[in-house]
């Protein structure tokens, strides 16, 4: 039975029962008999610094390997992190060439590079154009920009995140469990820095853009879907205790939605989601402290789904890979 499981998937059991030197062996063999799957583990254990220590460099030498032998998941990945400078500078006209590749013999990939060829960026695959800024209440505190996405983005990062959703929970402080959330009854995905395609990135660059940050401040991009009946009650996306802060909040609609507005009780405003529309609020005051005046809500979705889009922008460049109060 074990031996038609995939080479990774033994050395990971291997591993876990405390047999690390074996499941190395095992997989250093295969990637030196040019298996695929023994490449993209050993990328991925160096990435994650999973049983290896943690090297970036590593993981994307093992990444092209198992690209050139054929492994789709890898190429994705592998353009990913070449063009958000996971192991080696940022690269974008590099990830280019690769998507380039890979669009020859995968329609994910051949989507993708349609999307990313219809935007007008620079070399950097940052955006030569902006839509313009729209005050939606009189001090500028929160700012909309209609159609930041074309329809086929936003069904894009959609199609991108219905695979990795989950529902929001938290740890139930008395029994330990995992309980769904009553504050935010969405399910959600996070689109990391593994799963930031080309087109993810390209659109992250965009909100950092509108925003006037690095995109290096962002936090992983979230999907959020909202069922009839979910919502997001009132809340502030400053955080308690931080050394980088969420001073900014960028939400994306991905669709026209019935209900499901977002509110600003300090204001008075309710913002309709209208698929491809962005905006844009500061979480917190000159000084650096939440700003109680930014509390909002996602009201409940009375009918259909309510898919969005949110990215928290940092004071300062966030890195995800060391956790979340570390500062780079
Ligand atoms: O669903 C909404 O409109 C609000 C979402 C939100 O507040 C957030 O993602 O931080
Ligand atoms: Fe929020």
């Amino acid at each position: 039975m074990t031996n038609q499981m995939p080479i990774g998937g033994r050395a990971e059991i291997l591993a876990q029962n405390g047999r690390v030197p074996e499941a190395l062996a095992l997989l250093h063999d295969a990637a030196a008999s040019k298996d695929p799957d023994a490449c993209f583990s050993l990328a991925l254990w160096h990435l994650a610094g999973r049983f290896v220590p943690r090297d970036l460099a590593r993981t994307r030498a093992y990444l092209r390997a198992a690209r050139e032998l054929g492994d789709a998941d890898a190429a994705a990945m592998e353009i990913a992190l070449t063009a958000n400078g996971t192991g080696a500078p940022a690269d974008w006209s590099g990830a280019l060439r690769l998507l380039r590749g890979a669009a020859l013999r995968n329609s994910t990939a051949a989507a993708e590079l349609k999307l990313v060829e219809a935007m007008d960026l620079a070399d950097d695959g940052k955006p030569t154009r902006l839509p313009k800024a729209e005050q939606l209440v009189p001090d500028g505190a929160v700012i909309r920009f209609q159609n930041l996405l074309t329809a086929g983005e936003c069904e894009l990062i959609a199609q991108a995140a219905a695979g990795w959703l989950e529902p929001a929970v938290v740890v139930d402080p008395r029994t330990g469990q995992q309980v769904r959330h009553p504050h935010r009854t969405s399910d959600g995905a996070v689109l990391g820095p593994t799963r930031e395609t080309l087109p993810i990135r390209a659109i992250n660059q965009r909100i950092a853009a509108i925003s006037g940050t690095a995109t290096e401040q962002g936090e992983a991009l979230i999907v959020l879907r909202y069922a009839p009946g979910q919502e997001f009650r009132p809340h502030l996306d400053a955080l308690p205790n931080t050394h980088n802060q969420r001073v900014i909040t960028v939400l994306v609609y991905l669709n026209d939605t019935n209900g499901g507005e977002t509110r600003f009780p300090t204001y008075g405003l309710d913002v309709k989601p209208r698929m491809g529309d962005a905006i844009l609020f500061r979480n917190t005051l000159p000084g650096g402290s939440p700003d109680p005046r930014a509390i909002h809500a996602g009201a409940p979705v009375t009918q259909g789904v309510k898919w969005l889009a949110t990215r928290w922008i940092r004071a300062r460049p966030f890195d995800v890979w060391s956790g979340p109060e570390s500062a780079a």
